[in-house]
């Protein structure tokens, strides 16, 4: 049975983060992620993870100054790249989540591609000494212009590239169908380097069962070949509530 995640960077956002955690709970999630959890001290976060028992996830390194998308693939700014995914690591660390996402900016060509492997490598080296893994996903053109990873090819060869064990793809189902379509074959082949799968309507990124992907065939693929791990929830809901657009997730809870 696919299991789910909430994503607290679009769900429950008008509560602090550790009352939507105990929401994302009551409703029936199986575990969290967040984006930017940096304004709520860790330990109050990990005291709703602990009163809850859901793990969290996954949260991202920053995004940097107003405009930027983030640092890791902008030549020139390794220390504040740096500063980013150690804040995400101890963060990270101190409210025992999974991975770090460790985001690129906005950016293009061989210097940004260097740079962004020399973080990465970074990134995984840090990571690695607190049991984290470190991924990175690919973001659709519309959403974010410009930004420096766009497509799973282009993730997949950074991926072998650097050869870590704790890198993985942050498999995000909304931008790669915008992006690439053909997502089930996509995921199988992927399947050794996804570290997380997210999903959201398209194009509208809202609640799972409407838009031009029919998500139960996905997660009931996802479940035959099977992977396990909870799938992030990472949509904005298109109702009143929250609880209003979760009749998705009723047959799976
Ligand atoms: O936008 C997304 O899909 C992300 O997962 C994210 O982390 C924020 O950009
Ligand atoms: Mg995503």
């Amino acid at each position: 049975m696919p299991r789910f995640s909430a994503n607290l960077g679009f769900l429950w956002t008008d509560r602090p983060l550790p009352d939507a955690i105990r929401a994302a709970h009551a409703a029936g999630f199986q575990a969290v992620e967040c984006h930017w959890p940096y304004d709520t001290p860790a330990a109050d976060v990990a005291a709703a993870l602990s009163d809850t028992g859901l793990p969290m996830l996954g949260l991202n390194t920053v995004r940097g100054n107003p405009g930027e998308n983030g640092l890791s693939a902008l030549p020139g700014r390794a220390d504040a790249a740096r500063a980013a995914i150690d804040q995400a690591i101890f963060y990270g660390a101190d409210i025992g989540a999974g991975a770090a996402h460790v985001m690129a900016g906005f950016a293009a060509g061989r210097a940004a591609h260097d740079t962004f492997i020399s973080n990465l490598r970074y990134a995984t080296d840090r990571a690695a000494e607190h049991g984290m893994t470190i991924l990175i996903e690919p973001l659709n053109p519309y959403d974010a212009p410009g930004y420096f990873l766009s497509t799973s090819a282009q993730a997949a060869d950074i991926i072998a590239d650097i050869a870590a064990p704790n890198l993985k793809l942050m498999f995000d189902c909304y931008h790669l169908q915008i992006v690439e379509g053909d997502l089930t074959r996509r995921l199988e082949a992927l399947m050794p380097i996804i570290g997380h799968i997210q999903f959201a309507s398209v194009p509208a990124r809202g609640e799972p069962d409407r838009g031009e992907v029919h998500y139960p065939h996905i997660f009931a693929h996802l479940d035959a070949l099977g992977y396990a791990a909870p799938l992030g929830a990472e949509y904005r809901p298109q109702g009143e509530s929250v609880e209003a657009g979760l009749g998705w997730l009723s047959p799976y809870i």
